[in-house]
């Protein structure tokens, strides 16, 4: 049986008076593409930062490639990569400059970054600034910049919100390449045709919980839906908001 790079047991976390968290459970397999699907609000970036150790839960464990997720453990830094959104590189560096600083941090040899670079295609824009360059190509700045110290696992928060689909397909491709390679990817998203292409299993999260766990295909087979967007209708009673 493969090994777990993930696996959380119990985890809450309250808000003030907003439960984010109440129980949640889960495990993810080594290799696996694991997906959290859920509306707004239904507690799917509150368990991640829980399990990538950036949240400490009020109950419950996390533990990562065999580790605890909290306290921080510093070993745990280098085998996981995490996407941060657009918004949190650093101010007006060129693409380069950005994911040189990512590698710097680790102590990764600029020309790995470089490479890099290459690897999500835009060497062209490496002198632009990151804040001039568009949509999809910040995307992949900053998945290259999760992925500039080779991790093991890999969590992306909503990698394609606000993309057009071209740029989303372009991405698409990237996050299966990453994961061919072994690496476990955990990813977090509104969008139901990206989860059913991308994921091999699915946990559907709403108010805190999660309501169901499977293979996209085996929840829409259980409960007899057209699509992963009809289960999430079903199973949350909402339409997805995108
Ligand atoms: N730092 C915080 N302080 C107070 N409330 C918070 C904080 N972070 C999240 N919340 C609240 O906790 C609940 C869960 O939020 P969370 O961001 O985990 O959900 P989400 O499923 O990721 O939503 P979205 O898809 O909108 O990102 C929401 O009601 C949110 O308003």
């Amino acid at each position: 049986m493969a090994e777990n790079a993930i696996m959380a047991e119990g985890l809450r976390k309250r808000y003030g008076g907003t439960q984010a968290v109440d129980g949640v459970s889960l495990t993810v397999e080594s290799g696996e593409f694991y997906g959290i699907l859920g509306p707004n609000g239904a507690g799917k970036t509150t368990t991640l930062e829980i399990i990538e150790g950036l949240r400490e839960p009020d109950e419950g464990e996390a533990r990562v490639l065999g580790l605890p997720s909290w306290p921080r453990d510093r070993s745990l830094l280098r085998r996981m990569g995490v996407q941060l959104q657009a918004s949190a590189f650093f101010e007006k560096l060129t693409a380069r400059e950005q994911i040189r600083t990512f590698a710097a941090l680790y102590g990764i040899p600029e020309e790995r970054a470089d490479a890099m670079l290459e690897r999500v295609g835009l060497t062209e824009k490496a002198d632009v600034r990151d804040d001039k360059l568009s949509g999809g190509q910040a995307q992949r700045l900053s998945i290259a910049c999760a992925l500039v110290h080779d991790p093991e696992l890999v969590f992306l928060d909503e990698p394609t919100t606000g993309l057009d689909p071209q740029a989303r397909r372009n991405l698409w491709d990237l996050l299966r390449q990453i994961n061919a390679e072994g690496r476990t990817v955990v990813l977090t998203t509104h969008y139901m045709d990206e989860a059913e292409t991308l994921c091999d299993r699915v946990a559907v999260m709403d108010h805190g919980r999660v309501l169901r766990v499977g293979p996209p295909r085996e929840l829409i087979e259980e409960l007899g839906a057209d699509s992963l967007e009809d289960v999430f209708l079903q199973l949350t009673g909402r339409e997805y908001r995108e």
